[in-house]
């Protein structure tokens, strides 16, 4: 790694984070904080992912939200039954056409909710650690920066690792050719991060997978790698999509990632092969690569 990002690794990683709940609650000095969870379908698991969150309501967190996304499962009644406020797609700027994506609803959620601190879970977390709130929120409440992205050990299906497959194969060689800087980041795309409103409602959210490079590099070209911190949060076990969903998502973190980096890219449809029978078929789909504008410049109702 660059001499810098040695130095930021060093400052502003905490490989054991270690804030109390009455520490970081002390700290908040009138500062509010919001936890939402993006959801798509995951009636199977964000009932479990509200219910480690919901303790914290009405201390360290404020409000808590899950901002569905187009679910045609249980995912809302079970949200609700688990104690969150869900907020639908349509709820929010409900003049604009919803875009397809996980960017769009965690766009939205800045409209959706009022916390000064947003830390951002994923609804298809299984056996979710409720030590990730305080975690993330400890180096925004204790310091100066922007955006604390989660790190962990990930592991695939019945495997102990070789999760954050996209992360490995795309994101990492990515970064590390374009924004070197960013090297130093353990997990650039995980789905667990906290940023202040300030910064999230001053720049433009990818409306698909693109978001969370996005953000990561819009937060460095913001702040520079002084903005950006980073917390261990042990382990997390999610739903694992499979190798053709995944590389959906590559092209959609490829665009974003290479747009926000100066090269103009315009991806046409993903061409993939699937087997019918003895004969392997062309498959295409169509990669989304659009953001939104930042939230401040979005006015009400025009
Ligand atoms: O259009 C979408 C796609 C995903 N998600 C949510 O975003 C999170 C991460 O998505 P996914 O699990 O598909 O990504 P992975 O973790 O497999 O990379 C999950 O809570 C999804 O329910 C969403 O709200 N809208
Ligand atoms: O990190 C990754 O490589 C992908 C896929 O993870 P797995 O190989 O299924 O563990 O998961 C992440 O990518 C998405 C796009 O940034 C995020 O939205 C997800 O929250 C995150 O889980």
């Amino acid at each position: 790694m660059l001499p810098s990002v040695e130095r930021w690794f060093a400052s502003h990683t905490w490989q054991q984070p270690s804030w109390s709940v009455e520490e970081l609650v002390a700290l908040k000095r009138g500062r509010t904080v919001s936890v939402v969870l993006p959801a798509l379908n995951e009636e199977a698991t964000v009932g479990d992912v509200v219910s480690v969150v919901k303790p914290f309501v009405g201390s360290l967190v404020d409000e808590l939200v899950v901002m569905d996304s187009g679910s045609v499962d249980e995912t809302v009644v079970r949200a609700r039954a688990a104690g969150a406020r869900v907020v639908l797609r349509t709820d929010v700027l409900p003049w604009l056409e919803p875009l397809p994506g996980k960017g769009e609803v965690l766009w939205r959620s800045l409209a959706a909710t009022s916390g000064d601190l947003i830390v951002f879970l994923d609804s298809d977390l299984v056996d979710p650690d409720p030590a990730f709130v305080p975690a993330l929120l400890g180096p925004l409440l204790t310091g100066d920066v922007h955006l604390v992205k989660g790190f962990y050990r990930r592991p695939l299906r019945l495997e102990s690792s070789g999760g954050g497959r996209v992360t490995e194969l795309v994101a990492r060689p990515l970064l590390n050719t374009l924004r070197p800087e960013l090297s130093g980041v353990v997990q650039p795309l995980g789905g667990e991060y906290a940023a202040t409103r300030s910064f999230l409602e001053s720049v433009p959210f990818a409306a698909g997978y693109g978001v969370e490079i996005g953000l990561l590099l819009d937060a460095h070209r913001r702040y520079g790698l002084s903005g950006l911190a980073q917390v261990n949060l042990g382990v997390r076990k999610h739903r694992n999509r499979s190798l053709l969903q995944l590389g959906v998502m590559s092209s959609q973190i490829m665009g974003t990632a290479l747009a926000r980096c100066g090269v103009a890219v315009s991806p046409g449809p993903l061409t993939q092969f699937v087997q019918v029978s003895d004969e392997w078929l062309p498959d295409s789909t169509d990669v989304l690569v659009a953001d939104r504008p930042p939230m401040m410049h979005v006015v009400e109702q025009p």
